[in-house]
């Protein structure tokens, strides 16, 4: 049976070969992600002089207690690398994230960057975006309203899915780092999802939502067969 989890890791190693002293980092969220804090925090012990920005209090906190130094975006204006993790990856490097609630601070981070590089076990690659449901942070004031214009918004991109509050395991509502909520919608295929993005993101009382576009530079896929390096096109 393959281990997704070491092929996660593997996937994070990969992309520390890219890390150079000197260099400030995006430093992503979720489990893909926190394998690559691991192992950079290896390195920081090493001697490697890096700072990084996290995405998210989880991520922050595990740096912290790795030893690897942070900033803020206040104190930097823009980073080399963001290393993230996904939960799609389409062959123009387009991405649906957001499965662990921090696509708001992760988008802010990765648009602050020069680069930035998507790990991941190759299971996350997709031909199309969709099948994962699409994370969509709202402001909580005004939820019927914003999910009736998500919906056209929806029908003018030709998709469509029922729309579910994230719940957290305890059965109540998933709250954000930043305190907003997030709807979850399976769309099943997305034909054109910079079309999509463009229609959620003119929307009020949407904060942000969980598809990337135009933001990831590569792709390290791990995978049985061994590891893929894949440039946007
Ligand atoms: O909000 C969470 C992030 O977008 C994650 O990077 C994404 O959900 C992938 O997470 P994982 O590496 O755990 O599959």
């Amino acid at each position: 049976m393959i281990d997704m989890d070491a092929l996660k890791r593997q996937a994070a190693a990969r992309a520390l070969e890219e890390v150079e002293s000197g260099m400030r980092l995006g430093l992503g969220t979720g489990s893909t992600a926190k394998h690559f804090v691991d192992l950079l925090g290896e390195k920081v012990r090493a001697g490697v002089k890096i700072v990084g920005v996290p995405t998210s209090e989880a991520t922050r906190a595990q740096a912290e207690a790795c030893g690897v130094p942070l900033t803020t975006l206040d104190e930097i204006d823009r980073l080399d690398i963001t290393i993230d993790g996904a939960d799609e990856i389409n062959p123009a490097l387009d991405l649906i994230k957001g499965g662990g609630g921090a696509l708001l601070r992760e988008k802010i981070v990765a648009s602050a960057s020069a680069r930035m590089i998507v790990i991941a076990d190759d299971s996350k690659w997709v031909e199309r975006l969709g099948r994962f449901p699409l994370p969509i942070e709202v402001i909580p004031f005004g939820l019927a309203a914003t999910q009736r214009a998500m919906g056209e918004a929806f029908a003018k991109a030709g998709v469509s899915g029922q729309m579910l509050l994230r719940k957290s395991a305890d059965g109540h509502v998933f709250v954000t780092d930043g305190g907003h909520w997030i709807i979850d919608v399976r769309l099943g295929e997305i034909e054109d999802p910079p079309r999509l993005a463009g229609l959620l993101s003119a929307i009020p009382g949407v904060v942000e939502h969980g598809l990337f576009i135009g933001l990831g530079s590569t792709a390290i896929l791990a995978g049985a067969q061994g590891i893929r390096v894949i440039q946007r096109p």
